[in-house]
């Protein structure tokens, strides 16, 4: 987390109205001479998950331009930009969500734990298991409370009897700071929870089977501050057990719940550092730009 000082430096970059109308930045320009990531994109040791030179498209249209990445283990790492940048087009790279829309072809090298997930071997139902996803919208099966978590332990066959299900059940709602709320009621639908239940139901979901990643697609953008703020507390405790990758549009949350941030423009990756540096000094103008509300 931020410390206190920096966070209200932050803030006082991102909402003092002055700076919207101090500085104009040419988009062309400032991509042009643009040949490498600025900040510090790769990592010595920890890596989770590494991605060299990844390029995507949709049909002819390139949406990701030669991205390199590391993915530090137990890092909570946002990525941010403005809307139609890529986010959630490399997001999607990382557990080959992709391969779901026809016209999405992905170059370049991507491995989870040294493993190449685009290896025509890699068992892509168990790669998703391994990096699970968190949607926008909270989408719990329409099942109840308990299926909902049980469903994906039970067919990737991590139980042998019920006890052991009823466990994972227990301990997956108890990390996603749930089970305190539920336990009365695990047979009821989990669609009739609150949204913000709902999300965390989703995250019980996604850690019952054990992943090494968890990949979050703004999953606080349905729901209201304080079932934002449980989540965000929830993502920060996460950390100790997962990779957590997170796309957000609130570059408050980026900087309460991050470790680094990854900032993304047209496709490429501009620049991605520790957190505190991103928002307090930035090291391209196009992520001032973005920071202090000049474009987005
Ligand atoms: N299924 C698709 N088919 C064709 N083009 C797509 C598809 N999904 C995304 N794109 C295009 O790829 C580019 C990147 O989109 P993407 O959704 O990854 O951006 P984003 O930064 O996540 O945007 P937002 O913040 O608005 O969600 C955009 O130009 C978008 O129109």
């Amino acid at each position: 987390m931020l410390a206190v000082d920096q966070k209200r430096s932050f803030m006082s970059v991102v909402e003092n109205p002055v700076d919207k109308v101090s500085v104009e930045v040419s988009v062309p320009d400032a991509m042009a001479h643009q040949d490498k990531t600025v900040g510090k994109p790769l990592l010595d040791k920890k890596v989770s998950m590494r991605c060299r030179n990844v390029d995507v498209f949709y049909g002819e249209k390139q949406a990701i331009f030669d991205v390199s990445l590391d993915i530090g283990k137990h890092e909570v790492l946002a990525m941010i930009g403005p809307s139609g940048c890529g986010k959630s087009t490399f997001l999607r790279c990382l557990n080959r969500m992709n391969d779901t829309i026809d016209s999405c072809r992905v170059l370049g090298s991507l491995r989870l734990d040294d493993e190449d997930i685009y290896d025509p071997k890699m068992d892509v139902e168990l790669l998703r298991a391994r990096v699970g996803m968190v949607f926008q919208k909270p989408n719990p099966f329409p099942k109840s409370i308990y299926e909902n978590v049980a469903y994906g332990a039970r067919i990737h066959g991590l139980t042998r009897d019920k006890t052991e299900l009823d466990e994972i059940v227990e301990n997956s709602l108890a990390r996603a700071g749930l089970w305190n709320e539920v336990k009365d009621r695990l047979d009821d639908v989990g669609t009739g929870l609150s949204g913000g239940q709902q999300q965390r139901l989703c995250i019980a979901r996604a850690i019952a089977i054990n992943p090494e990643v968890i990949l979050m697609d703004e999953p606080c953008s349905a729901l209201d501050p304080i079932a934002t703020a449980t989540v965000e507390e929830l993502i920060d405790d996460l950390r100790r057990r997962y990779t957590i990758v997170m796309v957000t549009h609130s570059m408050q949350q980026a900087a309460r719940v991050s470790q680094r941030t990854a900032y993304f423009h047209m496709g490429k990756l501009v620049e991605v550092d520790k957190t505190d540096k991103v928002f307090t000094n930035p090291g391209h103008e196009l992520t001032e730009a973005y920071i202090t509300g000049r474009f987005g």
